[in-house]
């Protein structure tokens, strides 16, 4: 830890495994750098182990298998200042390790499938996210990731999907509806009937009314735009890109929503795309283009998750900025 943090902002990173939440992860400690951060993995806090669970029948997206007293104890500890002794889910095997011990940070990211699914929780975060992917892209990632990288059989990629589907919807999906910000991924809609899932149309669903939270948009605020930036300022091989901004309702609340669909062939001229949004709490002219040209490598980085990933890191910072007060500035991407 760089320093003892005089206030510990906490934010919640939401999604179902496999959703890109590491990699999410990565951009949010570029941006505050290593030292600042600490991640909490929520996995931490499951109460039964993998036997427990195979036996009952319960999965780990139930909330019977997991702590959230302890959970809601420890996190409030930590935000107010005092150390705690977290469990360790053990992956490997499986069981609950002894606890490890874990210092306040000036940023603590709590990430996994219940970080607002408490009430006791939710109310202390400062920043929320949801990554919201859908069936048909869920299924090609882990395809992707769990056949080629875990040596996993595709009708076992696509059974394990399908069993967690009922409390997947039952448990995690419903907390998009206290998330400041969901990032949804889904097909493209440019390429007819695609079956690859190499192009994305994503979609940024920032809530209204927050205080201290300013949605970004497009052109102009309140505003229906549809914007094909292809031309002579952004190259666009086949199928192009499309992007929209526009008011719309998410659970009864007002939200306002920046789309891109497509890939952007050419980073270094995300700056025609940057200087068309506002509201992006950036500290120069360009900070959004240099962070998404720093990491090429990030998947996403050259569609609008890379691009709407890096949107809501700026937002965190602002928000990180804001609630300690001008004396802490975390310094700009340069
Ligand atoms: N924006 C993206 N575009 C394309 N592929 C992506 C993107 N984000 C993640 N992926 C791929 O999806 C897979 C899962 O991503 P990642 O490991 O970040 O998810 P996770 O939520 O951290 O998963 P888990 O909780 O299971 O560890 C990886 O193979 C990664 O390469
Ligand atoms: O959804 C998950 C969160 O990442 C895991 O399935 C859950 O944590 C159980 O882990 P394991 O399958 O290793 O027992």
């Amino acid at each position: 830890m760089v320093s003892k943090p005089d206030r510990v902002v906490l934010i919640g990173v939401a999604g179902d495994s496999g959703c890109g939440k590491s990699t999410f992860l990565r951009r949010i400690t570029d941006i505050f750098g290593e030292d600042f951060v600490t991640v909490i993995c929520l996995d931490d806090y499951h109460s039964l182990d993998r036997k427990q669970r195979k036996e009952t029948g319960i999965t780990a997206l139930d909330p019977r298998a997991n702590n959230f007293d302890l959970m809601a104890e420890q996190i409030k500890a930590l935000k107010n200042g005092q150390s705690i002794m977290k469990p360790i889910y053990n992956h490997e095997t499986g069981l609950i390790d002894p606890p490890e011990r874990i210092d306040p940070n000036h940023i603590i990211v709590i990430e996994g499938l219940h970080p607002l699914y408490d009430e006791r929780v939710r109310e202390l975060l400062d920043f929320s996210v949801y990554l919201d992917i859908s069936d048909e892209v869920k299924i090609a990632w882990k395809i992707q990731r769990d056949m080629t990288e875990r040596g996993h059989r595709y009708e076992d990629v696509l059974a394990s999907i399908n069993a967690r589907r009922p409390d997947f919807e039952a448990y995690i999906d419903t907390q998009k509806q206290y998330a400041n910000v969901v990032i949804q991924i889904l097909p493209t809609q440019l390429i007819p009937d695609d079956k690859e899932r190499k192009v994305l149309r994503i979609r940024l669903v920032q809530r209204e009314g927050i205080e201290g939270f300013e949605p970004a948009y497009l052109f102009d605020e309140g505003s229906t735009i549809y914007w094909t930036p292809c031309g002579r300022k952004l190259t666009c091989s086949y199928p192009g890109i499309k992007m929209y901004y526009g008011p719309d309702a998410s659970y009864g609340n007002e939200v306002s929503i920046l789309e891109v669909d497509g890939k952007f062939d050419n980073l270094d001229e995300m700056i025609y795309v940057e200087g068309h949004l506002s509201n992006i709490s950036t500290k120069y002219y360009g900070e959004l283009t240099h962070m998404m040209r720093e990491h090429q490598d990030y998947p996403g980085s050259n569609d609008g998750s890379g691009l709407f990933q890096v949107l809501v890191g700026l937002k965190m910072r602002a928000t990180y900025e804001r609630l300690v007060g001008s004396g802490e500035k975390v310094a700009a991407a340069v």
